[in-house]
């Protein structure tokens, strides 16, 4: 902004048809915007032609400034240093040329010379706890420069196009067309298949990150960082259908399948989703009724039935569906990846408590007719397909938990050093302090076993995965949505009122609460994540030689 004014000129500026304010040494023009400030127009009246900073920061928090800097400011004060030129940028060492590979590569292991690495340079606000342990200087033997890089690309995008409009998406019920393009050309939808990177179905690159580089931390950051915009409707608007439907289709889906509809997928031109829940079987898959016949040419299977709670389906063009091909239990199930433009299949927008802009749906599939080809895995064998697709959903809704969980409790930091109540900053009162303790310990504990399990995933194939890790992977999820669900009450006792009032200061974790029951519950509910988690180690252990 090119404008320099001195105090003095803005102090002109001092009426309500001719009203500017100073905001950390910028200056705003708010003569028109006035009648449609939610704080009221006196307010803005009473510092008029004056420094409202102190005011400004009381009410609102960065997110506001972000959003209306273009529209309002209209210079600097002279005394604010200009703008330090930026750096030449250095060479990026990282990108690399498509190289058209097919085949499947494992994920990179981590090297052991990175283990010995030094801490990466410290990144973010710095406040403690509110960011994983790496990004503050602390030493970690999973994450590199690489990490960095991609921490610091999504990062920005976050902060600059997400934040500012995802309470107006989510109040909106939907995100725009044009972000989930862009999470296709940035490269992002390509790598969260939690496989290595697909460079034979797209030309679509990561800015920061070779794709022969690419692992399992990579894809964590991508959904981590997304996460960072406190809205579960707008991270599964995102990845809540792509990454679950997604992954069988591009692992166990055939060739020619793959071949003619995948690159479409992975740009972001076309979506797709899960649909295994019914509206008589949730967590219970072996029990699904959904059925699939074959038709009497063999060509075809005609599908019928319904399927309830679909994240994104009113969107979908492809939905990857659990059917009935076969007698009761789980060995009649298969997967097909049914296609909308078949015909016969019609999806509705249901209402829920919470991630409102995730288009959850339902849908009605009535003699829609499936092509042999596109069956997924073996007929009668979709079971081990669907199983072996829950360690990565789950391992997904961990890292969105526990960064809500972060969200929630550096919400609370940045407003307990803000707010004062009998005479004294939230911060400087030991019972707040207290809950954001407790929150902290619960988020720290709980990512550094995510960050281990990560790394497990990394080391092993996809079938040892699910049976060696699904436990911990299932305990986990029920720790990290019992921490998140702890965390937003605690976040909305620290706001108090601004958090049961929409928009505004509390807005994230406002709208984080009501979108806690959408992790609890979905993806194996604690419950049955609890239940199962010892079941399957102790079976594990079984094999593995446990003495009892
Ligand atoms: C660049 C100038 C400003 C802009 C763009 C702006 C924008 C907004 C917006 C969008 C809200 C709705 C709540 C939110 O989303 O956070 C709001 C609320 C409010 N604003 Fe401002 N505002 C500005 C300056 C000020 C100043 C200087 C004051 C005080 C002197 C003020 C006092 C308030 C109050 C009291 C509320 C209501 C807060 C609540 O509901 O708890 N605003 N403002």
């Amino acid at each position: 902004m090119a404008q320099r004014f001195s105090a003095a000129d803005v102090a002109t500026h001092n009426k309500a048809d001719n009203l500017y304010i100073i905001v950390d040494e910028d200056v705003y023009d708010l003569t028109k915007f006035q009648d449609e400030h939610p704080g009221g127009k006196k307010i803005l009246q009473r510092v008029a032609g004056k420094d409202a900073s102190k005011q400004f920061w009381k009410y609102h928090n960065e997110s506001i400034l972000k959003k209306y800097q273009k529209q309002l400011q209209v210079g600097s004060l002279d005394t604010k240093a200009a703008p330090p030129t930026p750096p030449p940028s250095p060479p990026k060492k990282d990108i690399v040329k498509p190289s058209a590979e097919p085949g499947a590569v494992a994920p990179q292991p981590t090297s052991a010379a990175a283990e010995e690495a030094e801490a990466l340079d410290p990144y973010g606000d710095l406040i403690p706890y509110a960011d994983p342990s790496w990004y503050q200087s602390y030493h970690s033997p999973y994450f590199n420069e690489s990490h960095a890089a991609l921490r610091d690309e999504v990062r920005q995008w976050v902060e600059e196009k997400i934040m500012p409009n995802v309470t107006e998406w989510d109040e909106a019920r939907k995100v725009p067309d044009e972000i989930y393009k862009e999470m296709g050309d940035r490269g992002y939808l390509a790598g969260l298949l939690g496989m290595h990177y697909p460079t034979h179905l797209t030309d679509k690159r990561v800015a920061s990150v070779a794709p022969e580089k690419w692992d399992l931390f990579h894809e964590m950051l991508v959904t981590d960082e997304l996460s960072r915009a406190g809205s579960g409707g707008f991270v599964w608007s995102m990845i809540g259908g792509y990454g679950i439907g997604g992954p069988p289709l591009f692992k166990f889906g055939k060739k020619e399948l793959v071949q003619r509809i995948g690159p479409a997928i992975l740009s972001g031109e076309k979506r797709i989703c899960l649909a295994i829940t019914e509206p008589d079987a949730g967590s219970d898959v072996a029990n699904l009724t959904c059925e699939a016949k074959l038709s009497e040419d063999g060509k075809h299977y005609i599908v019928n039935g319904e399927k309830k709670w679909i994240t994104n389906g009113v969107w979908c063009d492809y939905f990857t569906t659990a059917v009935r091909t076969g007698g009761e239990g789980m060995n009649g199930v298969s997967v097909l990846l049914i296609e909308r433009e078949a015909g016969g299949v019609s999806t509705r927008k249901m209402d829920c408590q919470g991630v409102w802009s995730s288009g959850t749906t339902y849908i009605t599939f009535e003699d829609v007719k499936v092509p042999v080809e596109n069956l997924i895995g073996k007929e009668n064998q979709g079971f081990k397909v669907v199983m072996t697709n829950f360690n990565h959903e789950r391992i997904g809704i961990i890292i969105q938990c526990l960064r809500f969980s972060r969200v929630c409790y550096e919400e609370s930091m940045k407003y307990a050093h803000k707010r004062k109540t009998f005479g004294k900053r939230l911060i400087d009162h030991p019972v707040i302090r207290l809950k954001l303790a407790h929150m902290a310990r619960q988020i720290e504990a709980s990512y550094n076993w995510l960050e281990n399990l990560i790394y497990q995933c990394q080391r092993m194939g996809e079938m040892e995965a699910m049976l060696k890790l699904g436990g911990a992977i299932a305990s986990l999820k029920a720790q990290s949505t019992v921490t998140f669900e702890f965390c937003a009450r605690e976040a909305s006792q620290i706001f108090g009122g601004l958090s049961y009032s929409r928009g505004g200061q509390g807005a994230k974790v406002e709208r984080l609460y009501r979108d806690v029951r959408a992790y609890a519950i979905p993806g194996g509910s604690e419950e049955i994540m609890l239940d199962l988690s010892i079941r399957q180690a102790l079976r594990v252990h079984k094999v593995l030689g446990m003495k009892l």
